[in-house]
């Protein structure tokens, strides 16, 4: 899969050698769930019947983030994870836009005059609740009257998993609530993020449990605060772990950023500089303040004895 970036305003030639029919999935796919997925390989599928390429545009930061409506929550998959999942995918070309003002302020027919037709996409797959150009004004219906006659558009209406609409604030909420079981059905894979082991308080040894801690590699929800089931890969190895994810309120009164804390079970080796990849299985409970650090290290234990047998029953793949 070949990556482009590009930016509006888009430098002259740019689109040139781009330019070749494709089928082209659009969307901001954050978290990449089946319901995305049922969109890209809608496209996938179609390039494949008529023999052409199939690249998918996605943008690049989030809206939201660029706008700061105030609901901005982070990514479920920052680009480099997505860029990771859509690799897996048999697509043949990722732009990248980047969501910046000169984007955000081009009127729907811009849009697809600049941009669409002359990358010369022949069909643009999109979801059923697609919009794009200034303020969202365009939509599915927009988007086929603007592409017609070079441009056909296929939508893909919402997958549904047990009646419920699959969707990407749908799985942050329930991050938020750490419900965990819902999260791993909706997005149907267990939620993961990326992140370089960091110096922590060098408190974990002394305790009997070292935690590395984790410096996620993007800007991803954070879910709920407390105590998770985990497995860590590292070094292409899948590892049990415990992890707490908090702001450590036995040790600390006004802690804001929360950290993330992984003790690995049967494990000793140094992990600082590492990049470890941790995948949230179960959620064990929520983070307290202990009276005592014999009371926290007890818990603790009590969390890794739970998290083992819950790990254990599971297949490490
Ligand atoms: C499984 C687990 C559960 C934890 N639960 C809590 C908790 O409920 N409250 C708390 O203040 N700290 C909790 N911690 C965080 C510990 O306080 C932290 O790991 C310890 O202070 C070591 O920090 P350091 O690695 O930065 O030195 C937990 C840590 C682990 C590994
Ligand atoms: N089982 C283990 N789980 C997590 N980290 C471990 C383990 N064994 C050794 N380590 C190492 O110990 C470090 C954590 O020790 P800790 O005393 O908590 O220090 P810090 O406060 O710097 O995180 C990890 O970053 C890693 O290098």
């Amino acid at each position: 899969m070949i990556r482009k970036m590009l930016s509006f305003p888009l430098a002259e030639g740019v689109l040139d050698e781009l330019s070749k029919p494709q089928v082209l999935a659009i969307g901001q796919f954050d978290g990449l769930h089946p319901g995305h997925a049922s969109v890209i390989q809608t496209a996938v599928n179609l390039s494949r019947e008529q023999g052409i390429q199939a690249a998918v545009l996605t943008f690049h930061p989030h809206p939201k983030e660029v706008i700061r409506k105030g609901d901005y929550q982070g990514y479920l998959t920052p680009l480099k994870e997505k860029e990771a999942i859509l690799e897996e995918m048999d697509i043949d070309v990722m732009y990248v836009l980047e969501f910046n003002e000169s984007l955000s302020n081009l009127s729907p027919e811009q849009f697809v005059n600049q941009f669409l037709i002359k990358l010369d996409v022949q069909t643009a797959v999109v979801g059923f609740d697609f919009r794009f150009g200034h303020k969202g004004a365009g939509d599915e219906n927009t988007l086929r009257e603007l592409g017609a006659p070079s441009m056909n558009v296929v939508t893909v209406p919402p997958l549904k998993l047990n009646g419920d609409k699959i969707s990407s604030s749908f799985i942050r909420k329930a991050l938020h609530e750490g419900d965990i079981d819902e999260v791993t059905r909706m997005l149907g894979r267990p939620y993961s993020f990326t992140g370089i082991v960091m110096d922590g308080e060098k408190r974990g040894h002394t305790i009997g449990f070292p935690t590395a801690n984790v410096e996620p590699s993007g800007n991803y929800v954070v879910p709920l605060k407390g105590v998770y089931a985990v497995w860590v890969t590292h070094d292409n190895r899948r590892l049990p772990g415990v992890m707490n994810i908090g702001v450590k309120p036995t040790f600390h009164d006004n802690r804001t950023k929360p950290s993330f804390e992984v003790h690995l079970l049967d494990y000793s080796g140094d992990l600082y500089g590492e990049e470890l990849k941790v995948e949230l299985i179960h959620f064990l409970r929520t983070e307290q303040k202990f009276s005592s650090i014999d009371a926290l290290i007890a818990q603790i234990k009590q969390d890794s004895e739970t998290a083992s047998q819950l790990l254990s029953g599971e297949s490490q793949n």
